[in-house]
């Protein structure tokens, strides 16, 4: 049995917390293991002047943690899912995926309970297109601003007077006990969440058995079935969180529902459908439904973005 576990950390506030998180888990589950955090910045803490989109590549989040692990400066990293690639790099891969926070986009604002609420020509900042070409399409009449860095920069923005209102993950808000921030949890139907948002998963060394061990009591089943349909279909339609791209999966007894939705940046065009199936079909599912998506138009959308 190992005695020591170190994990790879990204220092934003968030990402503090779920390497925090996982590491009072697997001290309660283990009270001999000792757990050290080991902090590190990655590529896109660094480049905050331009949009995500812009910056390109997948894995901003993620690569330099990876070598940490490679290197074995570290044992595991801990990710939000829906900013993992899908690809690992050779000798990684995905331990676990623990269970879900609520997965929903926030509407955060000083001044207006809901989106709905906005009056026309507010202002509303958000970096994710996947974001933008959802409210674009429920409300033309607003103005998106783009709006980068970490959850407390974003919200010292909007309370400078940048923004009329911000949209963030729930989760993120959730865990930073910034609860009484969220003026609505925006419903699936107006903004589709990312894949994968709201969890939180764990990297390592593809053959370390012991530490691949340790951390089997934090998988999370239900999440696992909702966030592999996800990754599916987001590795199908090859995107990355820059991508105008949003998926959610629910479980119901033992069948996945699972919609999805491609947009253009301009909110003019959305395609979207769902897709129902067993929870074993898991990836097949979301294989399945992007390749409606690209059949119905999407790839046309993504081949402008990609290019
Ligand atoms: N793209 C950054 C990112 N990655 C994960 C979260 C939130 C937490 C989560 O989804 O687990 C956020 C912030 C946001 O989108 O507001």
């Amino acid at each position: 049995m190992k005695d020591k576990i170190v994990i790879a950390t990204r220092e934003s506030q968030l990402a503090l917390w779920q390497a925090n998180n996982v590491k009072a888990q697997l001290e309660s589950l283990y009270p001999d293991l000792t757990v050290e955090l080991l902090g590190m910045t990655t590529k896109g803490d660094q480049i905050l002047d331009s949009p995500l989109s812009k910056i390109g590549g997948k894995g901003l989040f993620v690569k330099e943690l990876e070598a940490a692990l490679l290197d074995r400066r570290a044992d595991i990293a801990v990710h939000s899912m829906k900013d993992v690639p899908m690809a690992f790099p050779e000798g990684l891969g995905l331990a676990v995926i623990c269970e879900r926070e609520d997965p929903s986009d926030a509407f955060v604002s000083n001044q207006y309970s809901s989106l709905d609420d906005l009056p026309a020509g507010a202002v509303v900042g958000t970096s994710s297109l996947r974001r933008s070409c959802q409210l674009k399409m429920h409300r033309p009449d607003l103005i998106i601003k783009d709006l980068r860095g970490n959850v407390n920069t974003r919200l010292r923005k909007m309370d400078e007077g940048e923004y009329d209102a911000i949209i963030l993950a729930t989760a993120g808000l959730l865990r930073l006990e910034m609860r009484d921030r969220i003026r609505q949890k925006i419903p699936a139907e107006m903004s589709l969440p990312a894949g994968g948002q709201g969890a939180m998963g764990i990297e390592c060394r593809a053959d370390d058995r012991p530490t691949l061990e340790l951390l089997v009591p934090l998988q999370h089943e239900e999440t696992t079935y909702r966030v592999t349909a996800e990754r599916a279909l987001n590795e199908r339609l090859n995107g990355g969180c820059q991508a105008p791209i949003a998926c959610f999966a629910i479980l119901q007894q033992d069948e996945i529902w699972l919609r999805g939705l491609v947009g253009s940046p301009d909110g003019k065009t959305m395609i979207q459908s769902d897709i129902r199936g067993h929870k074993d079909n898991a990836k097949q599912l979301g294989v399945t439904l992007a390749e409606e998506l690209l059949s119905r138009g999407a790839n046309t959308i993504l081949d402008a973005i990609y290019q």
